[in-house]
């Protein structure tokens, strides 16, 4: 493989800081509870895909905005502490994108986001960082950042670059953006809002292969659906194909679709071809998904081979 490039991967997306305090039970309207003593975690999924690539060995950059103030620091610090190169993350323009989370004791959760600098992640941006989009092997996006935005990467993608779209939170794409995907990264809920489909999704599970057919007619070159527990299914051109879960005790699903997005798209960026590189992905979200939070439970490329067989 020619080492022309910078980066393995160049990760275009959001930064947050999770702001997580237990409840008791959520208050009503006007009521007031008290809850634990508040935890403050490094999040979003753009940060959280580049954390996860880099702990894997990618050389990644994440060009993304974060406020000037202490949430922002708290991001740099730990995108810094993974490796991950931030000379592409802007500064300023709004506060900080902040998740609240209240967390009940089943474990339930609700999330009131503030996009806050993620939001200014404009279209200019991605121009200013064109020598950076030029020099990844693979970028990668996702939805928490302005649409245009993300329809300004593809606009600007080098010929050689691969691109990978996880469209969450999920909205409908423009032809443009669907065509360059090579894949789309969509969990179930994803690719009924993608697809526009008003279902219930009764029978997710079974009707994944018609929605991955579904996808694919959109225009994306490959198109990867998530499944949970139930691993996922893979499709392009050539057919479709599933890609088993690794069996393991679930401690915290959190953070486990980007983990395996952002170990999927390091193995694309290393050659793999789409279920190879998937099943890695599976791998590394079963690591992931047994132990708490979402950065926090980002395995090492060793602790992968060490945990799973493969
Ligand atoms: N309980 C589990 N056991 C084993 N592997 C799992 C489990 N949950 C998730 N995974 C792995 O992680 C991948 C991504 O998980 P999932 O489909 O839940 O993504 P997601 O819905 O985007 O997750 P989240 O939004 O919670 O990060 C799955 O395709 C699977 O390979």
């Amino acid at each position: 493989m020619d080492d022309t490039y910078t980066y393995d991967l160049l990760v275009v997306g959001s930064a947050n800081a999770d702001l997580v305090i237990g409840v008791e039970r959520r208050p009503h309207a006007g009521e007031t509870v008290l809850g634990s003593d508040l935890a403050v975690h490094p999040g979003g999924k753009g940060a959280n895909q580049a954390v996860a690539a880099a702990r894997l060995g990618a050389r990644t950059a994440l060009l993304a905005r974060v406020g000037d103030d202490d949430h922002g620091r708290l991001l740099l610090d730990s995108l810094r502490t993974a490796d991950v190169d931030v000379s592409e993350v802007r500064t300023g323009g709004a506060p900080t994108g902040v998740a609240l989370i209240t967390v009940d004791p089943s474990g339930d959760n609700s999330i009131v986001v503030s996009p806050g600098a993620n939001a200014r992640l404009t279209p200019a941006d991605v121009r200013d960082a064109l020598p950076a989009l030029r020099s990844a092997r693979v970028v990668s996006a996702q939805l928490e950042i302005p649409l245009d935005t993300v329809g300004e990467v593809v606009r600007l993608l080098g010929p050689g670059t691969r691109f990978a779209l996880n469209p969450s939170p999920p909205a409908p794409l423009p032809p443009e953006v669907l065509a360059a995907c090579d894949p789309l990264i969509v969990n179930e809920h994803e690719a009924r809002v993608v697809l526009g489909d008003t279902g219930d999704g009764a029978a997710a599970g079974e009707r994944s292969e018609d929605w991955a057919r579904g996808l694919l007619a959109l225009g994306p070159r490959s198109v990867v659906i998530t499944l949970g527990a139930e691993g996922a299914l893979v499709a392009d051109a050539r057919g479709t194909a599933r890609v088993p879960a690794v069996p393991v005790s679930a401690v915290d699903t959190t953070g486990a679709g980007d983990a395996f997005t952002a170990a999927l798209v390091r193995r694309l960026g290393a050659g793999d071809d789409l279920p190879t590189a998937a099943a890695y992905g599976a791998r590394v979200g079963a690591v992931a998904v047994t132990r708490r939070g979402a950065q926090a439970s980002f395995p090492t490329a060793d602790e992968v081979a060490r945990a799973t067989a493969g």
